[in-house]
Parts: structure tokens; C-alpha cells; sequence
């Protein structure tokens, strides 16, 4: 592959999820399902409710029946319905979540009542029409209603419905198996002694955590010194959906990884990207893998991994917008014109109103530790005054 000009951020995005094929389905339990995407549609098994059911604790009546007074013929509770009709004149005791007694018509709430053994009187307004404090059968959802599309993820909210809908389990796209490697002669472990011409390595458990929440398998490849052989050995052998390097993606001498990767039969599909930070990225596929090269600037890293490998992981995944969300914000100051690259640029919201960085060095952690979004600026994008409107990707 030759030196090709810088590809447009979201030409990148699409070649990438392009080559980002979900994967094969499985069917999991609700309770492993978490933040797992639905690989197909998923409708209802039942109505929910299934029968009306009272939404307060008080008596079933006849609206017609008011004011009363009424004789109570018996109760209602949740897993307990009464059996029998309620007539003209009569009540049930009912609780939350019970099956109304055909007859009853509405539901007055205890508090507005005065029970005297088997009778009852009304004690304030009682229930203003037909169907008061009545949940209707039907009322969330009925037998066949699509639920959950393919593609959607499994929230919270998303999985307590599959259940009441009647599912014990759920299709799914099997997790990810991601490779991590870190590159580079100069990197040693965190924690360890550090020689002058020394680094920590940093980048494997950054891209680690910001992966965490994801339906991930990591597995490290460790540091890979800047050598044809170690590194074409260790990527021969991947074992992954999804390759994941950082460093060497340059064009100095010892920036290996591409002809390394071309090596063992990769085939790259674009390198260099019209972005700053994260401009030497590649992209392509090993076998069945997509691999995905990230500069080894840890900011630049960073960036890189929020806008193209978790978006991969996503697609991989099963989810069918795996876009990373952006919004509006106001500028708390003004900005520089931009240059030919998109910019993201390490930023706080203070009192909403967003404050860039001044220095956006991609080597440096600490104001990307301090960055709680990043301000997307188009390539040329003008210079922007105080009080603009700009778009911010989030970080928490
Ligand atoms: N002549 C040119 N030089 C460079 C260009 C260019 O277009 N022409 N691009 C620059 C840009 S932009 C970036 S970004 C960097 C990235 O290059 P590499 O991917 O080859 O990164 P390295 O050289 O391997 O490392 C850069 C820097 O980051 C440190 N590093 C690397 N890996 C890790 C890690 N896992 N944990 C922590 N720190 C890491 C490394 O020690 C270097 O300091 O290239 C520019 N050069
Ligand atoms: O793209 Mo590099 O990441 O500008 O430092």
C-alpha cells in the first residue's frame, strides 16, 4: 500500500464498520444478557397485563354503584383473584396488582373509604369514571408486538421487558475476542523501573478500560519490541475477532506494524486519517479479523479508540447505530480557525459552558485526565467566538 492521501474521518468510519461484520448469534439467559445487542427482533410471548388489575390498594366497585354504600363479598389479591361477579351494590377488597372481578368497573382507594365489617361507605370523592385505578389488560404491550428490534441493546429497562414478555433468554451476538498489543523497543511494564531512554507502557490498559461495559473477551499480547519477526510471530498467531496495536503506525524506520501485518497476509484497507489526534491510524483484516493499528501517542490512542475501535467493538457486537454520541455545547471562549484535519480537542465543562485545553500535545495524559469531552472541529472549520455553539463528544 502506498502513502495515500488523508481519508476523511467519516469515510474511515464507514470503511471500518463496513469490514466490522457482526457475529454469529447465541442465545444467552436474561440475567447474562447485560449490555449485549439483540441479534433479532424480539416480540411477546404475552399481553401484559393479561387481565385488568387494580393499581391501588381499596375496593373493586361499580361506578354506577356511587356513593354507595356497598356490601364486600370477599378479596382480591395479587396471585389470589377473587372468584365470583360483583353485582349491583357489592365490593371486593382489592390490592395492587390484582385481577379485577368482572362486574367491578373501577377501583375506590382505601384512603377514600370507611369499611364497618361487610360494609363500606364512601369518605371522599371516589374514583371520577369508569376504569379508575384500573390497569387494562393490553395496557404495555400484547402478544406478538415487536418488543426489542435486532440491533437494539439490552439495557436494563430492555431486559426487565423481555422477561415480562415471557422470554427466560435471548438472542444475541457472541462476544468479542480483542487482541491488545502494545509496540515499541522503549516500553516497559507499569510499576516497573524505568531507564532514561524508557517508557510505562500505558495504552493495553487504557483501550482495556475504555472497552470495560462492552461484550469484550481481551486478550493481551503484552509489549512487542520493534521487530519484523517478533511482531509477524505474534500476529500470525492471533487468536481474535478483532486485532488491536498501538504504535509503530508511523512512518519513521522503526514503525513496523503495517508491513509486519502485510506479512502474515493482512490486507489493509486505509492508513492515515484526517484527524488530529490519531492521523496514522490503519484499517484492514487478518483472516476473519479486523485489525485496527492505532498510533502509539497515548492521547492520540486514546481518541482513536473511542472514535473507531469501540464503534468496531459495537458493530462486531451486533449494534446497528455504533455511532459514538455527540451534542451541542457552548463555547466558554473563543477558538482558532482549524487546519485540513478534524480536531478533537481535550475540553471541560464548566457551569455548561466548554473550555478547551490550551495545549493539545498528544503525548500528554494529564490534560486528557482532566478532559471531560472533546470539542469536534471540522477541517477548516472558522475561527469560533465566545458563546458559539460547537459539538462535543462526552467522555464520562
Ligand atoms: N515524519 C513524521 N513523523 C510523525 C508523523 C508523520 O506524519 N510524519 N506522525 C506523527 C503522529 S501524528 C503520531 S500520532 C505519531 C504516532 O506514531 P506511531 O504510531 O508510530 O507511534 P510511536 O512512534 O510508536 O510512539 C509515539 C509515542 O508514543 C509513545 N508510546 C507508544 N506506545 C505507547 C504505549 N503503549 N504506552 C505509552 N506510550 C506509548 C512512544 O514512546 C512515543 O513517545 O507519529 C508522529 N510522527
Ligand atoms: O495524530 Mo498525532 O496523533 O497528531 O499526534
Amino acid at each position: 500500500m502506498t502513502v495515500q492521501p488523508l481519508l476523511p474521518v467519516e469515510d474511515a468510519f464507514a470503511r471500518l464498520i463496513a469490514l466490522a461484520r457482526p457475529l454469529p448469534g447465541e442465545t444467552v439467559a436474561l440475567a447474562q444478557a447485560a449490555g449485549r445487542w439483540a441479534a433479532e427482533d424480539i416480540a411477546a410471548r404475552r399481553t401484559q397485563p393479561v387481565t385488568d388489575l387494580s393499581a391501588m390498594d381499596g375496593y373493586a366497585i361499580r361506578f354506577a354503584d356511587l356513593p354507595g354504600p356497598w356490601e364486600v363479598i370477599g378479596e382480591s389479591a395479587a396471585g389470589s383473584r377473587f372468584v365470583g361477579d360483583v353485582a349491583a351494590g357489592q365490593a371486593v377488597r382489592i390490592f395492587t396488582g390484582a385481577a379485577m372481578p368482572p362486574g367491578a368497573d373501577c377501583v375506590l382507594v382505601q384512603e377514600e373509604a370507611l369499611r364497618d365489617d361487610a360494609w363500606l361507605r364512601l369518605a371522599g370523592e371516589g374514583p371520577g369514571h369508569v376504569g379508575r385505578n384500573v390497569r387494562r389488560r393490553g395496557l404495555d404491550f400484547a402478544e406478538g408486538e415487536t418488543l426489542i428490534a435486532a440491533g437494539e441493546r439490552l439495557t436494563p429497562a430492555r431486559l426487565a421487558l423481555a422477561g415480562v414478555a415471557g422470554l427466560g433468554d435471548v438472542p444475541v451476538r457472541r462476544r468479542v475476542r480483542v487482541a491488545i498489543a502494545a509496540t515499541g523497543d522503549e516500553l516497559v511494564a507499569p510499576g516497573m523501573p524505568v531507564r532514561a531512554d524508557q517508557l510505562p507502557e500505558t495504552n493495553r490498559l487504557m483501550i482495556a478500560a475504555q472497552l470495560a461495559g462492552l461484550p469484550v473477551e481481551i486478550v493481551d499480547l503484552g509489549i512487542l519490541p520493534d521487530d519484523p519477526a517478533r511482531l509477524e510471530s505474534a500476529f500470525s498467531a492471533l487468536d481474535a475477532d478483532l486485532l488491536v496495536t498501538s504504535g509503530g503506525a508511523s512512518v519513521g524506520d522503526h514503525d513496523l506494524v503495517r508491513p509486519a501485518l502485510e506479512a502474515v497476509g493482512a490486507r489493509m484497507d486505509f492508513w492515515r486519517i484526517a484527524l488530529r489526534p490519531g492521523k496514522p491510524m490503519m484499517a484492514g483484516t487478518l483472516g476473519d479479523a479486523v485489525v485496527i493499528g492505532l498510533p502509539g501517542n497515548p492521547v492520540s490512542a486514546f481518541v482513536t479508540t473511542m472514535l473507531f475501535v469501540r464503534p468496531a467493538v459495537c458493530a462486531m457486537a451486533g449494534a446497528a447505530d455504533p455511532q459514538p454520541p455527540t451534542r451541542p455545547a457552548v463555547l466558554g471562549e473563543p477558538l482558532a480557525a482549524n487546519g485540513p484535519r478534524t480536531d478533537y480537542m481535550r475540553a471541560q465543562l464548566v457551569d455548561g459552558r466548554v473550555h478547551v485545553a490550551d495545549t493539545q500535545d498528544s503525548s500528554m495524559l494529564r490534560t486528557l485526565a482532566r478532559a471531560d469531552c472533546l470539542v469536534v472541529r471540522p477541517p477548516h472549520a472558522p475561527e469560533a467566538a465566545e458563546g458559539e455553539t460547537v459539538t462535543i463528544l462526552g467522555l464520562a
